[in-house]
């Protein structure tokens, strides 16, 4: 069976603290879109192969986060991985990937791992699978209200970004959380992202100015409202309907930059329904 590993985009990521180990406490809404990497998991000795578009850029020894999940198991898998996002980019690829393994293997009997944020602080969200409120470093979820299906344009610029560098090119650790979830359909939503903000994007600017460039592209295409996702470079942009979401990353599309038109989950993602990949 295959599995669905969704890319994971923090509409809002405020960073709130820091831990004495140098973990940042966190409060971001994290959503999955209708695409992702796709990973099939058989009962066997341990062995990975990668295909897809960033299949190139992934470790494939045991370090890759697909054969870790399966050690935090206790059991090895044959596991067939799909690469279709970007490596390094902010919208938890290799998390999404781990996640996905750890649901075939429970589907096949195994009990998942007890922490599973002691393998990152993504894999607790991308194990529920659902829109949630994060915080502390990764492993407090708490529901939010329905996310709509609202349809969205992912473009990264073809940079990656280490998430400890940006984190440590933060110039103010001690921000505040975000406001009270709070809405009822995708205005309302929007009403309530234009409060919050990725704590993020200012230091992952600093490091990669093309982030900057990817955001006034997204607007200028009519994104009603475009921010960075994670530690970036990934930026979204969210669109009033499938058609401009669709016009949009045609009009975006550059030899250098990755850009996808797909939409939110509301709920947790059995398949994709990316409109364009250009
Ligand atoms: C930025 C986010 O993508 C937001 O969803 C995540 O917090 C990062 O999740 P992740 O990539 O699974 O992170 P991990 O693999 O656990 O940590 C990578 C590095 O990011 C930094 N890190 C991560 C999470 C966190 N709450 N504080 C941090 O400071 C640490 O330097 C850590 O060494
Ligand atoms: N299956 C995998 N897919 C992607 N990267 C992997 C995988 N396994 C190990 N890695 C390593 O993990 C690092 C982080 O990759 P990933 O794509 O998950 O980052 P990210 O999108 O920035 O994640 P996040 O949003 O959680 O910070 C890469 O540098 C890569 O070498």
């Amino acid at each position: 069976m295959i599995q669905p590993a969704p890319a994971k985009l923090n509409l809002a990521l405020h960073v709130t603290g820091r831990r004495a180990d140098g973990y940042h406490l966190l409060d971001s809404l994290v959503v999955f879109a209708r695409h992702g990497d796709a990973v099939e998991v058989v009962p066997g000795a341990s062995a990975l192969t990668v295909d897809g578009p960033f299949a190139g850029d992934v470790p494939v020894g045991a370090d890759n986060l697909c054969l870790r999940a399966a050690r935090t198991m206790g059991t090895g898998a044959r596991i067939h991985l799909t690469k279709n996002l970007p490596v390094a980019s902010g919208i938890g690829g290799g998390s999404a990937d781990a996640a996905a393994v750890m649901r075939a293997l429970a589907a096949q009997g195994h009990a998942l791992p007890a922490d599973p944020a002691a393998l990152g602080a993504d894999i607790p969200v991308c194990l529920a699978g659902q829109p949630a409120r994060m915080r502390g470093v990764g492993e407090r979820l708490d529901p939010v209200p329905e996310v709509p299906a609202l349809p969205i344009v992912l473009v990264n610029p073809g940079i990656p970004l280490s998430t400890p560098a940006v984190f440590k090119a933060l110039q103010r650790r001690d921000n505040s959380p975000m406001p009270e979830p709070d809405w009822h359909d995708a205005d309302s939503l929007i009403g309530w992202l234009g409060k919050t903000r990725n704590d993020l994007q200012p230091a992952a600017i600093s490091l990669a100015p093309a982030i900057s460039e990817v955001l006034t592209a997204l607007e200028g295409q009519g994104a009603r409202l475009s921010r960075m996702s994670g530690s970036g470079a990934t930026c979204f942009g969210l669109f009033d309907d499938a058609d401009s979401a669709a016009r949009a990353a045609r009009a975006l599309a550059r030899p250098d930059w990755w850009v996808v038109a797909s939409e939110l989950a509301s709920g947790p993602v059995r398949g994709y329904t990316s409109t364009a990949t250009v």
